[in-house]
């Protein structure tokens, strides 16, 4: 089994960006930005505010429609495909502000993700029929499984409102995780966090990683979650792509330091 830092040259890129434009409102927000991530590897997006990252992500997950260029997931074309189509595709991700309903259980809103993979109709589920039971019953072991994986499987009956911002990003993760993506899309994880927090996750997205093979693209203003977890980096300024390597790389790179530097 090849290692995760190390992807078996047959396997298509987890996700190829090439040549991505976007332009809102007369903006350029992307211009010809190209990304590669291969399959179970972590990618890290930077840039000062207004670089790009949100938009590209946006384009990623079908919020945008890119103005030109393609977005492919493991070699197909998912370019201008619509946010509810992704998870069909693959991709799944969290929010910078964990979006839940905190009244309803910490299970109950990660198996709001498990939709995905159901097969029997809205009927069978209503008559009750076996078919539709057994596929209920795997969803939720699948959905407790994960709780146990992400370590919160004790607060699984608890109102979702009720847990720390931490668990929150983690209850976000089991429900994305339960849609059995082939690449996460992570919006600042690291927002919001103690320092701790940050570096438990850090080791939790490793993992992932590893014991998943998910390819991970995450936007990240942590620059110690980024140096922790990213096998690559990639910086953007005012919509263009302007350095690619390892973290350390990248922000010793002359380009990143001045546009950090000029947007302090
Ligand atoms: N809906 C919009 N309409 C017009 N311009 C927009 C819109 N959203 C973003 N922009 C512009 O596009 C450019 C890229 O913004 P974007 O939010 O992608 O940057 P970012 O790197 O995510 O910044 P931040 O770190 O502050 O979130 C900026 O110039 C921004 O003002």
């Amino acid at each position: 089994m090849p290692e995760p830092d190390a992807p078996s040259g047959d396997l298509r890129p987890s996700l190829e960006i090439t040549e991505l434009s976007l332009l809102l409102g007369g903006v350029r927000a992307l211009s010809d930005v190209n990304v590669v991530v291969e399959p179970a590897t972590i990618v890290g997006l930077v840039g000062p505010n207004g670089a790009g990252k949100t938009s590209l992500f946006n384009c990623v997950c079908g919020y945008y429609p890119a103005t030109s260029g393609r977005i492919r997931v493991e070699g197909v074309d998912v370019t201008r495909r619509r946010p509810h189509e992704m998870p069909r595709y693959g991709v799944a991700r969290t929010f910078q502000h964990p979006i839940l309903e905190p009244q309803y259980t910490v299970l109950e809103n990660v198996l709001t993700g498990g939709h995905i993979g159901i097969r029997s109709g809205p009927l069978s589920y209503a008559l009750r029929l076996p078919q539709a039971v057994r596929q209920e019953r795997r969803t939720i072991a699948a959905a407790r499984e994960l709780l146990g994986y992400l370590e919160i499987e004790h607060q699984a009956d608890l109102p979702a409102g009720e847990l720390s911002y931490g668990g929150q990003k983690r209850v976000e993760l089991a429900r994305a995780l339960l849609t059995g993506p082939k690449l996460l899309l992570l919006d600042e994880l690291a927002s919001g966090l103690t320092h701790e927090e940050v570096m438990d996750l850090a080791e939790v997205i490793k993992r992932i990683r590893v014991d998943h093979r998910i390819a991970v693209l995450l936007v990240e203003h942590h620059m110690g979650m980024i140096s922790a977890i990213t096998d690559k980096v990639i910086a953007l300024v005012e919509g263009v792509k302007v350095a690619e390597g390892t973290a350390a790389q990248v922000q010793r790179d002359p380009a990143v330091v001045e546009a950090y530097l000029g947007a302090a």
